[in-house]
């Protein structure tokens, strides 16, 4: 089974405007929505409507930490969190005009000693696998992620970007850089599929078994022993990308935890992104037909 960590959760506000955001005026949404999100939380909730065994834990509170706290109640996602003394953060998906503005708050800062409590609450689990993802909040530094590497017999998979990324010193089963992170995380050139994946390849010295790219419109790669595979995305409508490499590295999981090989892994993970990038915010969408859209998805080796 999977415990999912998230030690800056957020709940994930979307705002859509039919016309363009212009200064000095009031801008009218014409929807808005509440999600509870952060990368740990996101995958948690999608892994559990996949029925595969999950636990999402984290830092929680105020009252944007009870909000979340319920929802994940409701979708019926097992949970394990920590009570922290500071407000979950809000973070704002503004999507006006076939432009999206992603604006995230630093979260509000917490003491170290989270990392012990949050230690024993995935130790309790016995889990296979723990993925620890998104950014951490002011307090802590990437020994909060290598703690939880280190901390038990389970594979970690690593979900974070910027300069944590590069800081991280443990052995990670994988990690999932976007486009963005692998770039600033490497110094490559990341403008070709081939030099991401090269890049990807790269990085794996520092520690990741394998490395799960996601690339946007371009799809994504997954290089590991097995080599380097490249799934393209599907024709579809996007919404909004929020919550997409969640979503890629939620199939990924998925399929992993059925036993299934690297290759339908990474169809399963762009078939459930996809999915996900056709509704708007992070809220869960429909997961029935995912093998069938899997099979629609065209991995090649590079
Ligand atoms: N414009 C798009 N068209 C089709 N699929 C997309 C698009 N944007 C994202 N996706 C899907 O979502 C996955 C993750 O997207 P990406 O934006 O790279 O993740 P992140 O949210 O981590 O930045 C991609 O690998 C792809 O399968
Ligand atoms: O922790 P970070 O890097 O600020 O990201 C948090 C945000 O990312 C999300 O988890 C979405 O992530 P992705 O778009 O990378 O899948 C949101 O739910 C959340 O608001």
């Amino acid at each position: 089974m999977i415990v999912t960590v998230t030690y800056n959760p957020a709940v994930d506000q979307t705002v859509q405007f039919e016309q363009q955001i212009a200064p000095d005026r009031v801008m009218r949404a014409d929807s808005a929505q509440f999600d509870a999100g952060g990368k740990g939380i996101n995958a948690a909730q999608l892994l559990t409507a996949m029925d595969r065994p999950c636990v999402a834990t984290g830092l929680l509170g105020g009252f944007t930490g009870s909000f979340i706290r319920d929802t994940l109640q409701d979708d019926g996602v097992e949970t394990a969190f920590v009570d922290v003394n500071g407000t979950t953060r809000l973070n704002t998906t503004a999507i006006a005009a076939a432009e999206e503005y992603k604006l995230n708050q630093a979260g509000s800062p917490v003491d170290e000693s989270v990392v012990d409590s949050l230690l024993e609450r995935v130790r309790a689990q016995s889990p296979d696998r723990v993925l620890v993802g998104g950014s951490l909040p002011p307090g802590l530094s990437a020994e909060a992620i290598d703690r939880i590497a280190a901390g038990g017999d389970w594979e970690t998979i690593v979900d974070t970007g910027g300069d944590v990324l590069r800081e991280l010193d443990a052995q990670y089963g994988l990690c999932k850089p976007n486009r963005t992170e692998l770039g600033d995380a490497t110094g490559a050139d990341v403008s070709t599929v081939e030099g991401c994946a090269d890049a990807a390849e790269a990085f794996r010295e520092r520690g990741f078994d394998r490395v799960l790219a996601s690339l946007g419109a371009d799809g994504a790669i997954l290089v590991g022993d097995a080599g380097r595979l490249y799934a393209e995305a599907l024709d579809i409508d996007v919404v909004d990308t929020v919550g997409a490499g969640d979503a890629l590295l939620s199939g990924v999981l998925s399929a992993w935890e059925t036993g299934a090989d690297d290759e339908t892994a990474l169809r399963t993970g762009v078939a459930v992104s996809s999915q996900v990038v056709q509704r708007a915010g992070t809220a869960v969408p429909d997961l029935n037909d995912i093998d069938s859209l899997r099979d629609g998805v065209t991995v090649r080796r590079l």
